[in-house]
């Protein structure tokens, strides 16, 4: 048995994009041939874009997925790359005629073994059930003698299924395809993963994931084999597309990497989390068809971030910020909108609001809240009036902290198309900001925000002297209790019992609890961490449920309280 080398295309399919995608599957098998790869492993359904939701349900989509899976393998040999085994995920269809979620293997100009996967993640934000049928067993792919198990994402999670049924197979390598979005700290648990399926099944685990963004997810790449005891041999970079190269030897062991080859650099969480907002955003205006966005820049942190943000994605120059003071609006507050628009290169322009706030408010009689939201829908106004007319995507600005106690006013700074940092709390929202502050300066450039942005107290200075904290508890103290509350699915019992004062857990679990409709119509934005509002947090809008008082021992299990659904032991 001759040695194997096997490539990891981590490449960045568009949903519903078949050509495109198809190219891409082709691009990457004649990078690998190019080279001396055997085997070309892409990620899941990278043929047909993941997730695809409900297209899947599409007769028409199936066909259509079918039919360009059987073109491409054409296309492969028609360009001297049948003799590589092209393992591609895409869309298949069950005996009975359901959609299927599968790997195919594309040789010698033709649709080889097809496995189909078993295990179809159901919490969070995937629903799988709802919408692919099982596959049951496991499929063994053998290229020049050697023996390559096949897998998809969640069937490596779970026990029991076909991956345990290789156990004892004699396998040379398992190779896994996956479309695993990205969450806060999850590279660690991927790893951990890995090595416990390469030291059951005693042999090395190749994982190639999908990287790029998708509506309100992120699947970072970070592709990477580990050898059969499951320490890492080879890492691709993170956010990015790219290629991997590994060899597997002819008379066994574990698998090497080619001459020169080093391992990327790790990044840390929060410079991750960084990079997937980045990418979140990039990808969801290149998709959709924009060439630019347009935000409110009022000299806060939040939109300096989105911009800084959104300038990293795109450009300095493709990001339109609108100052647009009040009678409210501090000096400091125009100075650091029009020094944020500086450093950054923004398309900067400045639209006071007074007049057309004057106008309303004289003709309502509005004073109070109703008064402050008006300002903020002004706002919201201008900025839909930019996008009508000249076609920038709106950003809307708001945090985690924000969205969870619903501190936004709708229709007003809640209006836009897409969030870039709703799954952001907002004490993260600051060691973002001065991680790349901190990260320009170490490269000898400008840090993109203002220093005075991280550091003054937050205002949404819709009234004199307004803070934030006039309303709600500072937010080192709010973001715990949201941690918990939110993240974590505690209870009242278990916030209590964890040392949080009785009267901070009442306001801030009744604020939640008050904005889950408000929350319902806020713009898209990446999930970032293990419990996004949206997809992962689904609660009823109406609904009389409060949290009871009722004591709980500290130490009880959190994950089952309060009747939240346990997730699959070995979930993220
Ligand atoms: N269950 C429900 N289903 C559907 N609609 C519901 C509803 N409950 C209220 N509503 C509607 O919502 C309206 C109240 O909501 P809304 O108009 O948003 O106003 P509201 O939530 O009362 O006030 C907005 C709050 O956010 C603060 N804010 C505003 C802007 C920016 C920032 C910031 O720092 O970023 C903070 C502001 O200081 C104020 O405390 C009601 O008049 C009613 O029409
Ligand atoms: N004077 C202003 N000019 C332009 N946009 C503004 C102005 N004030 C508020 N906005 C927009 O409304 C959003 C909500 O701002 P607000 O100041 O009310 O609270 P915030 O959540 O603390 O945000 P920030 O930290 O950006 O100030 C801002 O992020 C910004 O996009
Ligand atoms: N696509 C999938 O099956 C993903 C599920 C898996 N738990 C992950 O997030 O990595």
């Amino acid at each position: 048995m001759s040695a194997l080398r096997i490539a990891l295309a981590q490449v960045n399919p568009a949903v519903g994009d078949l050509e495109a995608n198809a190219a891409a599957v082709h691009a990457a098998a004649a990078r690998a041939a190019e080279a001396g790869a055997a085997v070309v492993l892409l990620p899941e359904m990278v043929l047909t874009g993941y997730p695809v939701e409900d297209l899947a349900l599409r007769g028409s989509f199936q066909r259509a997925a079918a039919a360009r899976l059987t073109q491409l393998a054409a296309e492969l040999a028609a360009d001297e790359l049948g003799d590589l085994h092209v393992v591609v995920g895409t869309l298949g269809t069950a005996t009975d005629g359901r959609p299927t979620n599968t790997a195919a293997v594309l040789h010698d100009g033709a649709v080889g073994p097809v496995y189909t996967k078993h295990h179809l993640p159901n919490y969070g934000v995937f629903d799988e059930y709802r919408i692919f049928a099982p596959g049951t067993g496991p499929v063994v792919l053998e290229v020049g003698g050697h023996r390559l198990g096949l897998a998809i994402c969640e069937d490596i999670w779970v026990d029991g299924g076909p991956v345990a049924e290789l156990a004892g197979a004699g396998l040379d390598a398992l190779l896994v395809l996956n479309g695993s979005p990205y969450e806060y700290g999850k590279g660690a648990v991927r790893r951990r993963l890995a090595r416990e399926r390469a030291t059951r099944l005693r042999c090395p685990v190749a994982y190639v994931n999908l990287v790029g963004g998708q509506d309100d997810l992120v699947f970072d790449g970070h592709s990477f084999v580990v050898d059969a005891a499951g320490d890492l041999v080879a890492a691709a970079r993170g956010f990015e597309e790219d290629q991997l190269l590994v060899e597997l030897p002819g008379g066994g062991g574990a698998p090497v990497t080619p001459p020169g080859y080093a391992l990327p650099r790790e990044r840390d969480d929060i410079e991750q989390m960084y990079a997937a907002v980045v990418l979140g955003l990039r990808d969801y205006v290149r998709k959709n068809g924009f060439t630019k966005v347009v935000l409110g820049l009022s000299g806060g942190i939040d939109s300096a971030l989105v911009a800084a943000v959104a300038a990293d994605a795109i450009g300095g120059a493709n990001v339109v910020g609108v100052s647009m003071p009040s009678r409210y609006s501090s000096d400091h507050s125009r100075g650091d909108a029009a020094d944020l628009a500086a450093r950054i290169g923004l398309d900067y322009r400045v639209q006071p609001i007074a007049p057309m706030v004057d106008a309303f408010e004289d003709a309502l009689h509005l004073t109070g809240v109703p008064a402050e939201n008006l300002q903020a829908r002004m706002r919201g106004v201008i900025l839909m009036a930019v996008s009508n007319a000249e076609g920038p995507l709106v950003l809307a600005t708001g945090n985690k902290s924000e969205l969870a106690v619903g501190y936004s006013t709708i229709y007003g700074d809640a209006v836009g198309g897409f969030a870039p940092i709703k799954d952001v709390l907002k004490t993260r929202v600051w060691a973002l900001a001065r991680w790349r502050n901190e990260a320009a300066d170490a490269a000898g450039e400008t840090p993109p925000i203002p220093w005075s942005s991280i550091e003054k107290p937050p205002s949404a200075e819709l009234r004199p002297g307004q803070q934030d904290s006039d309303s709600l508890p500072e937010y080192e103290l709010l973001d715990d209790v949201l941690e918990g509350y939110v993240d974590r699915s505690l209870g009242r019992g278990e916030l209590l019992a964890s040392g949080f004062d009785a009267d901070t857990v009442e306001l801030v679990l009744s604020l939640v609890d008050r904005a889950e409709w408000k929350r319902r119509q806020y713009p898209l934005g990446p999930k970032v961490t293990a419990m996004a509002f949206g997809r992962d947090r689904r609660l009823p809008v109406t609904t009389r449920w409060r949290e009871q008082a009722a004591a709980v021992a500290v130490g009880s299990d959190p994950s089952t309280a309060d009747g939240v659904q346990p997730r699959p032991a070995g979930a993220p």
